[in-house]
């Protein structure tokens, strides 16, 4: 999976939280990211993991077989536990029996099967952060991207979260891990990017058993031809030069097709046209609805877990027009439709 010069701000004047940031993540590697508070690391991981879609630059290669647990859990959701991650087995791609029997397994395993019949709003933080954990992991993700994930679960939750990592390791699987302990996961060899100024920053591989050091200065001190994207003045100093680009659509915007639009209050939709200047182009569109995908999909879209119960789905831009209209026709709602692959 790469990154190519892909930048990230809110909105369209915000400052740039992360920019020209460009790397190769390792396949079957651990990967830490370390970075001081508001430095963008979730920014990143939110990238990593397709929640977020990049501003600008592209990313592809993403694994079909993405799970991510956000710093924060939306635990107002009108689900059982079980019934909650049964429906996300499902949006995972696991039949009914298998999402259930594999809800039930990590629920066990974390020690919450006590409460898989209660209501997501009634858990403890606790346990309401194990159903987060346990939803990233239903379905042997080739790419599990955990944000703070060990947060707020007790010792043995958290010694059964670094098993599963290890577990997920040990097939041939890229975990991507933001925490606040420098020891968590210290036996296994990371790779650590420090997220700073708005770049990311390699470092080399951290031995077994030595950690990552004290936060970003382990990183920061890495091999300088590792270093992608820190542009020289901090990300504001990049913004005030492109602000203009962001406000008018401009050449690029036109060979990529898109166009702006608003379809509501709070949405701010970019259509996807025919992108004849962008071979490749990719469509992601962020919905909810339920209780599982319609049965057959146009382009075999990717699908994530996203933010707030709602499910990413990734596509081919030849295809998203017979996706949104089958997610239509079955009364999903549509929250965002993105394009990446291209540069806009
Ligand atoms: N939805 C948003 N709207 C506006 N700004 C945002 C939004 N999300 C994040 N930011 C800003 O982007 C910057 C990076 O945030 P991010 O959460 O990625 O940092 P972080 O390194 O993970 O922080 P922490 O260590 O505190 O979790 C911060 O300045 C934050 O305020």
């Amino acid at each position: 999976m790469r990154l190519e010069h892909v930048g990230r701000r809110h909105g369209l004047r915000g400052p740039w939280v992360l920019r020209g940031v460009s790397l190769d993540l390792p396949s079957a590697a651990l990967v830490r990211v370390v970075g001081t508070n508001g430095t963008g690391k979730s920014t990143l991981l939110r990238l990593l993991a397709g929640i977020d879609a990049p501003t600008e630059g592209r990313v592809t290669g993403r694994p079909a077989r993405t799970a991510y647990v956000p710093e924060r859990f939306p635990v107002a959701l009108p689900f059982t536990a079980l019934d909650y991650l049964v429906h996300l087995g499902r949006v995972q791609g696991l039949g009914r029996a298998a999402a259930r029997a594999r809800a039930g397994e990590w629920l066990e395993r974390f020690g919450a099967a006590g409460h898989a019949g209660t209501g997501l709003a009634e858990l403890s933080k606790g346990t309401s952060q194990k159903v987060a954990v346990a939803q990233a992991l239903l379905a042997d993700p080739a790419l599990l991207v955990l944000d703070e994930a060990w947060t707020g679960l007790d010792a043995g939750a958290r010694a059964e979260l670094d098993t599963a990592v290890r577990e997920r390791l040990a097939t041939g699987a890229t975990v991507v891990f933001v925490d606040h302990d420098p020891r968590r996961l210290e036996g296994e060899s990371a790779v650590v990017y420090g997220v700073e100024a708005g770049g990311v920053r390699e470092t080399e591989p951290e031995a077994p058993g030595r950690g990552p050091g004290p936060g970003l200065g382990s990183a920061a001190a890495g091999r300088p031809e590792a270093a992608a994207g820190v542009p020289a003045g901090g990300p504001e100093s990049v913004a005030a030069g492109v602000g203009l680009r962001e406000a008018r659509p401009g050449p690029g915007a036109r060979e990529a097709g898109l166009l702006r639009g608003r379809t509501g209050p709070g949405s701010d939709v970019r259509l996807p046209g025919a992108a004849p200047g962008a071979p490749g182009a990719r469509v992601r569109i962020v919905v909810s609805g339920g209780p599982s995908l319609p049965g057959r999909l146009p382009g075999g879209p990717a699908v994530a877990v996203g933010d707030g119960g709602t499910t990413v789905l990734t596509v081919d831009a030849a295809h998203s027009d017979a996706l949104l209209g089958t997610l239509l026709a079955a009364s999903w709602h549509i929250h965002h439709l993105g394009t990446e692959g291209v540069r806009v």
